[in-house]
């Protein structure tokens, strides 16, 4: 069983998304304000559409902390959705009769019937057909609203919680920033950002320190905007500071690389997973593959270099943690794509009502929140715990108990 768990629910123009997360240990200390502002982080970059700009994430947390700090009981949160009032008819969770609709005293009451008809246009790229014909929809309402991105602020409110408890237990910082959109992107041998660049990150319109590249990016989403056009990119997260030995080589499942790759796979329109250098490292001899190993003028062991990504036989190796996440371009393309009319049978064109252009810099705070559960799950399988102390000091005996001759640092 997994060691912290979670779960979402909510629709896309529901009342609200909750989300969460159990197994969480007592003494974490986060704030509702914390949440909300690591949502904020999500809604930014370049190539969003017209509901960033209006939404407002409303979080309530509704259980597991008390003054700030958790209780060790369930986290559970509600971020409700602002734009509520304009569909509280088309999505009530209760039965509305044709009456109700015409008798509403909504301003917008016949955008509402609008809104209200079935979707028989299924579009591309999109959970709409393959979710009429699986769940027994003639409309695509039912589907999209769930299989819309909007769900990944839930999971960015519960990242933010895991987060706060990797660095309080265990002094690991995450990182994240786009390496791409469509053509341009990052130059090979950019550095790589430190956990107190954040802020720095998220200033950027693209989130990337490296301005050639941000300039670059930025020209490419106007020009697909232009050609009413969508695109997609690649998303790094580093996390620093991770211990060696979380995830395991004994089985499949208890790979860190493994379980890190299905989080990331797990977010909407992510199409490919990269841990270190992955798919460049497929094209590489070996003797210029691998991460070879020295002993240090401190005597510890250390690798030249970071090309694994800092994962060896599925286990952390205690280097800087490296994933990426290939992101298709958005499935919701403004200049349409053909689809078929599933009431008329008739050639039709795939409805596009706003949409964003590109979502890149959004889905790397997604996939850091992704690879932050993946790692405090990690750490409390191996540390356990039930308070932020107990799994702390826990790690730290895990640590010591290293013998000096193994360890790749130094105390
Ligand atoms: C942060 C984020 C924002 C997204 N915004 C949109 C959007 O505005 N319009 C759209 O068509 N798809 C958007 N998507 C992608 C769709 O949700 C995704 O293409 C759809 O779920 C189908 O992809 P799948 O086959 O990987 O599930 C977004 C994805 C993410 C991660
Ligand atoms: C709402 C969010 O993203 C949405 C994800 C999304 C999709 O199809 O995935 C489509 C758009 O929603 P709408 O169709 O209501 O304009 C995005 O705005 C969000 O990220 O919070």
């Amino acid at each position: 069983m997994a060691h912290l768990r979670w779960l979402t629910a909510g629709e896309s123009h529901g009342p609200a998304l909750v989300a969460v997360l159990e197994g969480l240990p007592a003494g974490v200390e986060v704030t509702s304000g914390d949440v909300a502002a690591a949502l904020a982080r999500r809604r930014l970059g370049f190539g969003r559409g017209a509901r960033m700009k209006f939404e407002q994430d409303r979080v309530d947390v509704l259980g597991g902390l008390r003054h700030g700090v958790s209780l060790g009981s369930p986290f559970a949160v509600r971020i409700g959705n602002s734009e509520w009032p304009k569909w509280e008819t088309v999505m009530s969770p209760d039965p509305v009769t044709d009456e109700a609709f015409a008798a509403s005293d909504d301003v917008n009451a016949e955008k509402e019937v609008a809104r209200n008809r079935p979707l028989t246009r299924p579009r591309p790229g999109h959970a709409d057909l393959v979710g009429m014909q699986k769940y027994a929809f003639d409309d695509a309402r039912p589907v999209l609203e769930r299989a819309s991105a909007r769900e990944t602020a839930a999971r960015v409110a519960l990242g933010e919680v895991a987060a706060r408890l990797l660095a309080q237990a265990y002094g690991i910082r995450l990182v994240s920033h786009t390496v791409a959109i469509g053509e341009a992107g990052v130059a090979d041998d950019a550095p790589l950002p430190l956990p107190d660049d954040v802020e720095r990150l998220d200033a950027d319109p693209v989130r990337t320190l490296d301005a050639d590249g941000s300039a670059a990016m930025v020209a490419e989403v106007e020009a697909a905007r232009k050609d009413g056009d969508t695109l997609g990119g690649v998303v790094e997260v580093l996390a620093y500071g991770v211990p060696p030995g979380l995830g395991s080589h004994v089985h499949w499942d208890r790979r860190l690389d493994s379980r890190l790759a299905a989080a990331l796979m797990g977010i909407q329109a992510i199409k490919g997973v990269e841990v270190g250098d992955g798919f460049r490292t497929a094209r590489r001899r070996g003797s210029r593959a691998h991460d070879e190993m020295e002993r240090d003028e401190a005597g510890a062991i250390r690798r030249r270099t970071g090309r694994a990504g800092g994962t060896e036989g599925g286990m952390s190796t205690g280097q800087v943690l490296r994933v990426r996440a290939a992101m298709k371009p958005i499935s919701t393309v403004p200049r349409s794509l053909d689809t078929v009319d599933t009431a008329s049978d008739e050639p039709a064109k795939a409805i596009h009502q706003r949409s964003d252009v590109c979502a890149v810099p959004a889905a790397g705070v997604v996939a850091e929140a992704m690879v932050a559960l993946v790692l405090a799950d990690a750490c409390l399988e191996k540390f356990g715990g039930d308070s932020v102390s107990e799994t702390r000091r826990n790690h730290e005996s895990y640590l010591a108990s290293v013998p000096e001759r193994l360890r790749t640092w130094t105390s």
